[in-house]
């Protein structure tokens, strides 16, 4: 194997590789360089590649899409879920803020380690054993949180389900693209990241259901993630593994029947011989340390993974879990007071999140990978800034402290002038009463130090439930400009879950030949996973140093650096044969030298200027 990536790159380099993969998108030239246009969609392959692929589209796919989805569904569920469930536990545990961010951090810690070790496990044992192993990983986590008796069992069980969403993130991806015919292959992928917004929208309707049952209601909230992970388990004694891996594997046989077997016991050996050849090419697999090295010293791979990691990147950067978290607080700021009312409320945002995933499972084989990450990007940025924009107008008109209590305490709380810098600061919050948008008799307390949700000493000490009794604000300043901000998150939501939010998953399964199809997977899941604790970790920080608005700005000249990345660096795929996608980081945009599922036939993607390859379908040339 060691010899394997070299070889290709003698393959396929070429001496005009200008930046980092060699855009799809640059234009004809003059001199009769090669002019590189990635293809229209529907352009790609003649149409009776397409008819054959699509006679190869049969339901078997989609009951396999839909097993291995459940995978994105515990993954959504148990990252969303504990935000409900913290709200029942703090009371009921006496938790403090140390615990809480451990129970909620620890998973996504977890899910970091185990998404880098997944890479190995995938070679070694194979799809379909890494998803039976997570899901009976997301079942014991769930009997572990169901039933733990104190916090410290809690934490054993938040790490045991990190543990499998980490493996599952970045299995159940590449096991959907291997199964998947190239003309669907999109949207199946991209199935699972509706699955994993749809775990996190089933999440906030289950904790808002089991808010009213204290105590134990988090138990069911926590325990109830079993059911679908023994029903994904169960599926999966039955179904079979991918035939890419068994082929790497040398279980060619095997192979064959699992590929016919999918493709409705088709006549699958053009696809097969496609596979095989491609394999014998690359040559045969080694460890997974030694397959990272490798990749590093690929060139075309090695582009790949920078495409793949730097999209998973700039999705956590986007800043999309801080908004879903923050999303109850950016309601409470609309006026939302009522605690329960706000939990069912964030079931909208993530019900938001959910529905426009499903755009994305639409249009991704209609208007391809790029344009659709593209558009995202683009509106993900704009309704960033409109959301900063409503938090700086909040700021600037933020209500002054008209009462100023004597201060057991002598802390700096009393002696904030605006609610804006008493909200900056953490031990600190705003009590207030209210007249429509009238806000009176305000004063900047400090937090009570075991539950935020009231002040230590003063009138929002002991919150009742009374109609005239004080509002008590803490991480929020009420503000006439909720709507702005409001606007700006769910058109974030609207723009960021087709585009960003899943396509980031569904590039990664299909950017990477075989040899390093499960190590490349793992890192970049590990840098998601890496990249989401970051930005949780540091938020509250940022917006303590640059106020909200400008962490909002922040995170959208982030978008703008990751629209640039993506309109330099990100190639097409949509429709192109797994086995076909690696030319596209080498440069390689017709795919010359290899064959499609057509057979033995080259199939141009491209127009190359000046090279052997063929200009146009009619002048694909036969091979043998
Ligand atoms: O693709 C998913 C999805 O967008 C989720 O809503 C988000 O919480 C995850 O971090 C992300 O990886």
């Amino acid at each position: 194997m060691a010899t394997s990536g070299s070889r290709k790159e003698d393959k396929y380099s070429l001496k005009h590789m200008s930046h980092c993969v060699g855009s799809s998108r640059q234009t004809a030239d003059s001199d009769g360089e090669r002019s590189l246009i990635a293809p229209p969609s529907g352009e790609i392959g003649t149409s009776d590649d397409v008819t054959d692929q699509q006679q190869h589209t049969t339901g078997f796919v989609y009951v396999l899409a839909f097993f291995s989805a459940i995978g994105g569904l515990l993954f959504g569920y148990d990252t969303g879920v504990v935000s409900g469930a913290m709200l029942l536990l703090k009371k009921e545990m006496n938790l403090n803020a140390l615990w809480q961010e451990l129970l909620v951090s620890s998973t996504v810690g977890a899910a970091a380690v185990s998404a880098l070790s997944g890479g190995y496990l995938n070679d070694w044992l194979g799809r379909r054993i890494c998803i039976l192993m997570s899901s009976f990983i997301f079942t014991v986590g769930g009997i572990i949180m169901g039933s733990a008796p104190d916090k410290v069992v809690l934490l054993v069980g938040r790490v045991t389900v990190g543990l499998g969403i980490g493996l599952a993130s970045m299995t159940v991806p590449v096991y959907i693209a291997e199964v998947s015919p190239p003309q669907q292959r999109g949207q199946l992928v991209t199935v699972n990241s509706l699955f994993i917004t749809g775990g996190q929208f089933i999440s906030s309707v289950v904790d808002g259901a089991f808010s009213y049952l204290s105590p134990g209601g988090w138990r069911y909230m926590l325990g109830l993630s079993c059911l679908p992970a023994v029903l994904q388990f169960v599926g999966f004694l039955f179904l079979p593994e991918s035939p890419r891996w068994l082929l790497q594997k040398g279980r060619s046989q095997e192979a064959q029947q699992v590929l016919s077997q999918i493709r409705g016991g088709q006549n699958v050996d053009d696809e097969y011989d496609t596979i095989k050849t491609s394999i014998e090419e690359e040559g045969k697999d080694a460890g997974a340390g030694i397959v990272f090295l490798q990749i590093l010293n690929h060139g075309p791979t090695r582009r790949a993974l920078i495409v793949g990691c730097g999209l998973q990147m700039f999705q956590q950067l986007s800043g999309i879990n801080t908004v879903m978290y923050y999303s109850a607080t950016i309601l409470q700021m609309a006026g939302v007071r009522d605690d329960k009312q706000a939990i069912w409320l964030t079931t909208v945002t993530s019900a938001t999140n959910f529905v426009f995933s499903l755009v994305g499972v639409w249009l991704v084989d209609k208007v391809g990978r790029r344009k659709l990450t593209l558009g995202s990007l683009l509106g993900t940025g704009l309704s960033l800034t409109l959301l900063a924009v409503g938090f700086l107008l909040s700021a600037q008109n933020s209500p002054p402290i008209t009462l100023h209590p004597g201060d057991p305490d002598n802390s700096t709380c009393t002696q904030y002038r605006f609610c804006e810098a008493c909200m900056l600061d953490p031990t600190c919050g705003f009590c207030f009463r209210e007249n429509g948008t009238q806000v009176y008799d305000s004063s900047c307390v400090p937090v009570n130090p075991v539950s935020i949700d009231h002040a230590s000493w003063g009138r929002c000490s002991n919150m009742s439930e009374v109609s005239n009794s004080p509002n008590w604000a803490y991480n929020f300043c009420p503000t006439s400009y909720s709507g702005v901000v409001l606007m700006g998150l769910i058109l974030y939501l609207a723009f960021f879950a087709p585009g960003m939010g899943s396509m980031p998953w569904t590039v990664n399964s299909e950017i990477y030949p075989l040899w390093a199809r499960s190590t490349g997977n793992a890192c970049s899941a590990g840098v998601n996973w890496i990249s989401n604790v970051l930005v949780s970790l540091t938020f509250l920080h940022i917006a303590q140093f640059l106020t909200y608005y400008g962490a909002f700005f922040l995170y959208s000249g982030l978008v703008v650096l990751g629209l640039i990345f993506v309109l330099g660096c990100l190639p097409e795929t949509q429709g192109l044969q797994l086995e076909d996608i690696e030319n596209l980081f080498a440069g390689q945009l017709c795919s010359c030298g290899t064959t499609t599922s057509k057979g033995n036939r080259h199939v141009h993607y491209t127009r190359v200027k000046g090279s052997n390859c063929p200009l146009s379908d009619n002048d694909a040339s036969d091979v043998d």
